[in-house]
C-alpha cells in the first residue's frame, strides 16, 4: 500500500521552485504509472516515495508506516527491507561480480540468503553466462538487467522503477516488464513505474501525471 498526502518538495540550492504532487492512494499489489514532460518532478516524486528524499509537507505512508514519523535507522532499515528502488542511472560496485552485486544487496536487506532465488532471477532476466563477470565487462543494456535484479532479489513491499526500459531493445523490454509485474504480483508489492517508454505504457492501465 502506498498513499501521500499533500506532498511538497523543495531542492536545497533551487528554493525558489516548490513540487507539489498530486496525493496518492495505491491498494496493495496495485501498480501504477509516473508520466510528465522533463524535468516536471518524477524522479523526485519516486524518491521521496522511497524515503530517499525528505518532504518539504506532507506524508508519505508505505505498508502503513508514515515515513516522516521513523528515525534515521528506523527508516534505513525500513528502506533496506520494504523498498525495491532501480534507478535511473545503475549503482553498483564496479569491482565486484554480477552475482556478487546481489548477494551484497541481499546482505544489506537483512533478510534471508536465496541463492534460489538470485539464481532465478538471473535466468529470466537472461544473464546467466554473466553472472562471474565484473559490472564494468557489462553492456549497458546488461547493466539496466542487473538493476531491476538488485531492485527486487530482496522481495521488497514496494518495487519503484525509474525508466527501467530506457537501454533496452523490444524483446528484453518485453522481459522486464513481465518480470517486474511477476515479482510485483508474487511478493504482492506495489510497482510504480517512471518512463516516457510508449512500449510500457500500453501494459498498464492506472497512471498519475505530473
Ligand atoms: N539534487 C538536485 N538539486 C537541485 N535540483 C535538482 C536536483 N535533482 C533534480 N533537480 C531538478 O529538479 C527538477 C525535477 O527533476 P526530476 O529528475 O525529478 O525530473 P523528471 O521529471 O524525472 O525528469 P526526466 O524525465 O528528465 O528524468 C529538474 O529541473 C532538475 O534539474
Amino acid at each position: 500500500m502506498i498513499r501521500t498526502k499533500s506532498l511538497q518538495f523543495t531542492y536545497r540550492d533551487t528554493k525558489n521552485r516548490t513540487f507539489c504532487f498530486p496525493d496518492i492512494d495505491l491498494p496493495p499489489k496495485e501498480d501504477i504509472l509516473v508520466l510528465g514532460p522533463s524535468g516536471v518532478g518524477k524522479t523526485t516524486l519516486l524518491h521521496l516515495l522511497a524515503g530517499l528524499l525528505p518532504p518539504k509537507e506532507g506524508d508519505v505512508f508505505i505498508a502503513n508506516t508514515c515515513l516522516n514519523t521513523l528515525t534515521r535507522k528506523q527508516l534505513d532499515y525500513f528502506i533496506g527491507q520494504n523498498i525495491g528502488l532501480i534507478f535511473q542511472r545503475a549503482y553498483f560496485i564496479r569491482s565486484l561480480s554480477l552475482l556478487e552485486n546481489l548477494t551484497l544487496r541481499e546482505r544489506l536487506s537483512k533478510k534471508k540468503s536465496d541463492h534460489y532465488r538470485k539464481e532465478e532471477l538471473i535466468t529470466q532476466l537472461g544473464l546467466t553466462d554473466l553472472q562471474s563477470k565484473r559490472v564494468h565487462q557489462l553492456s549497458e543494456g546488461q547493466q539496466q538487467r542487473l538493476s531491476i535484479a538488485l531492485g527486487v532479489v530482496h522481495k521488497p513491499k514496494v518495487i519503484l522503477a525509474d525508466e527501467p526500459t530506457s537501454n533496452l531493445d523490444d524483446t528484453n523490454c518485453e522481459k522486464v516488464i513481465s518480470l517486474l509485474k511477476k515479482e510485483a504480483q508474487s511478493c504482492k508489492s506495489n510497482l510504480v513505474i517512471v518512463t516516457h517508454d510508449k512500449r510500457v505504457k500500453s501494459h498498464f492501465d492506472n497512471h498519475i501525471s505530473l
